[in-house]
């Protein structure tokens, strides 16, 4: 239940509970004092009348200290059990969610937004750590001591207590009445929110580009009415909030009249004494306390809601598994059949069937868009087939586990990702573990040598961030060191080369050949030549294959796209000399 509602881990709600109990033995023994000052009155108005001598003054100093150690071993067990575990189940939850978001397939984050689950894993992991440690407990702890207090006081004298309580019932049902206003307000401040940290991520991102455009005016202007809807969302939801918890508390505060009218009249009538007129007196000025403390949290509850749904959201979803066995015989690559789209209703993909085989190098081509790089994805399976069967060594990729799978493949795509690190480790990422020795000649293969040796530390200089300080070719040599190093038996290439100039990129063409003999090796290229010495070419189009053969083969085939495309680029190849 509290796992469902609160998307607490099983220790979590374990501790919870634990949290709570010690919390409301806390908030119990805090209430103690009144019971020591009505005895004490109590004894003091008896031996004022003269029916009992004077009381004994250690034995209200051991009841005293008795209630202070009660006291502080009470709070001690409260801390030890909300603060301190709570930060275990902070840790473990980010942990949880780190590790399925890992296993989300990729559409995943072509779906949500980024700032959005930045957000969900930074501010909400760390608005419900502060929510478990500084309110949750306590709001229970206090909810379940009070209601004991009231119960026990409706047994004293069911009439004083009515009097005295018929508020608290009137003050929850405000806000509970309020309650999905409240948290209607609260969604738009939070949508406001994530609009805003949106706006100023790809302000930030985009700095180059808006400079360049000249829009830096429209863009400010823009981000300057998304800051002011979030200040908007947060005053109203903050009012919303803070009208409905102040009538509560004020409607709490009528309950002391009541008492003392009802008390007086009790009293006056002759059917209570007293000292129990004097002790719903003491009761009333504490008793609201707590209370008021359970109304002000509620409405945090309620925000809180929301972030545990977003966190909740991410962790329904479906993830990609599969066996961590993988014994494909061989590594020849087969599209069987295959059909794919990112979004329902949009096929990228219709009816593709190809073999790369083991020892080869199959190019893919064709227009911008028909599909080359999506065929690249589903191969290593970054997302799964509609239908139709991505097979390697006739295994169905789809029932093997994404990360066993990598381990099969090195990739070199369009948009390398490269770590805040030094050129060396960003190499070592392509296998953990290289010696230095192998990580430097796999550098020197990729032709890295040229430029890092112009680097100040060599190759222990930090690149910066995703690799800021190089230039285009420079990343992706890096990158293919990095798959060399990896020396995967399927080789995925998405225009490996189109960064380099021309001297460059025969160097690293030799080495690529050189290092790709025997592997499965599936090549996007737009330029060609740099096919021609393919065994096999796979043209699509359109999400479809087009043709497919060896590149003698579909030159020979007049009028054919593989063909028409050579023609078309050696033609502009000449208007530009
Ligand atoms: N993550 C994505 N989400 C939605 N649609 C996508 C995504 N990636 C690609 N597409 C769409 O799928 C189609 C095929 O794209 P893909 O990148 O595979 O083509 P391509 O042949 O590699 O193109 P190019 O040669 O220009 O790189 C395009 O219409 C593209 O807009």
């Amino acid at each position: 239940m509290l796992h469902r509602v609160f998307g607490l881990t099983e220790q979590g709600a374990k501790n919870f509970k634990r949290g709570v109990f010690f919390c409301t033995l806390a908030n119990l023994v805090l209430m103690a004092p009144i019971g020591i000052l009505f005895m004490l009155v109590n004894d003091f108005m008896n031996h004022l009348t003269g029916n009992a001598p004077l009381p004994d003054p250690w034995l209200y100093l051991a009841g005293c200290v008795a209630i202070l150690v009660a006291m502080a071993l009470t709070q001690w067990a409260e801390y030890a059990n909300t603060y301190h575990v709570v930060y275990d189940e902070s840790a473990r939850k980010r942990t949880d969610l780190a590790e399925h978001l890992r296993e989300l397939p990729l559409s995943f984050f072509g779906r949500r937004d980024l700032s959005d689950l930045t957000n969900t894993i930074m501010k909400d992991c760390a608005d419900q750590e502060r929510m478990f440690m500084h309110v949750m407990p306590q709001l229970f702890g206090t909810g379940i001591s009070t209601a004991i207090v009231i119960v026990g006081i409706f047994f004293y004298d069911w009439r004083l207590a009515l009097a005295a309580f018929w508020v608290v019932p009137a003050a929850i049902g405000i806000m509970a009445v309020s309650g999905k206003h409240q948290q209607r307000k609260a969604k738009v401040m939070e949508d406001a929110r994530l609009a805003m940290s949106d706006g100023v991520q790809e302000f930030l991102e985009c700095a180059q580009e808006i400079r360049a455009t000249n829009r830096s005016g429209d863009f400010l202007a823009e981000l300057s009415g998304k800051l002011d809807a979030f200040e908007r969302g947060q005053v109203v939801s903050e009012l919303t909030t803070g009208a409905c918890v102040t009538s509560a508390q004020a409607l709490l505060k009528l309950g002391i009249g009541t008492t003392v009218f009802v008390g007086a009249a009790l009293l006056v009538s002759g059917q209570v004494d007293f000292m129990t007129y004097f002790a719903f007196l003491l009761v009333v000025t504490r008793v609201y306390d707590p209370v008021n403390i359970i109304l002000q949290s509620i409405g945090e509850l309620l925000a809180m809601k929301l972030s545990i749904r977003r966190t909740q959201d991410i962790a329904a979803e479906e993830a990609m598994r599969g066996s961590s066995t993988f014994a494909p015989s061989g590594h020849d690559l087969v599209f069987d059949d295959v059909t794919f789209s990112y979004k329902t209703g949009e096929r990228v993909l219709e009816g593709v069937s190809f073999c790369a085989k083991e020892g080869e190098v199959t190019a893919l081509v064709g227009p911008s868009g028909s599909g080359k790089s999506t065929v690249a994805k589903l191969a290593a399976r970054f997302w799964d087939v509609d239908s139709g069967r991505v097979l390697v060594g006739g295994v169905d990729v789809s029932g093997v586990d994404p990360e066993t799978l990598l381990s099969d493949y090195a990739e070199v795509f369009q948009d390398v990702v490269l770590f805040d690190d030094t050129v060396r480790e960003n190499i070592r990422l392509g296998r953990r573990g290289a010696t230095d020795e192998e990580v430097l000649a796999a550098a020197r293969a990729a032709n890295c040598d040229e430029f890092v040796s112009r680097m100040p530390q060599g190759y222990d200089t930090l690149i910066g961030e995703n690799g800021t300080r190089l230039s285009g070719g420079e990343r992706q040599r890096i990158s293919i060191a990095r798959a060399l190093l990896k020396d995967a038996p399927i080789v995925l290439l998405d225009e490996a080369t189109a960064s380099l100039d021309v001297e460059n990129e025969s160097q690293v063409q030799a080495a690529l050949s050189r290092l790709l003999a025997d592997k499965t090796v599936l090549v996007i290229a737009h330029r060609m030549r740099t096919v021609a010495n393919a065994d096999k070419i796979v043209v699509l189009k359109e999400g479809s294959v087009a043709e497919q053969g060896s590149p003698e083969e579909l030159m020979a085939q007049p009028g054919g796209v593989y063909r028409r495309m050579v023609e078309l680029q050696s033609e502009s190849a000449s208007w530009a000399i």
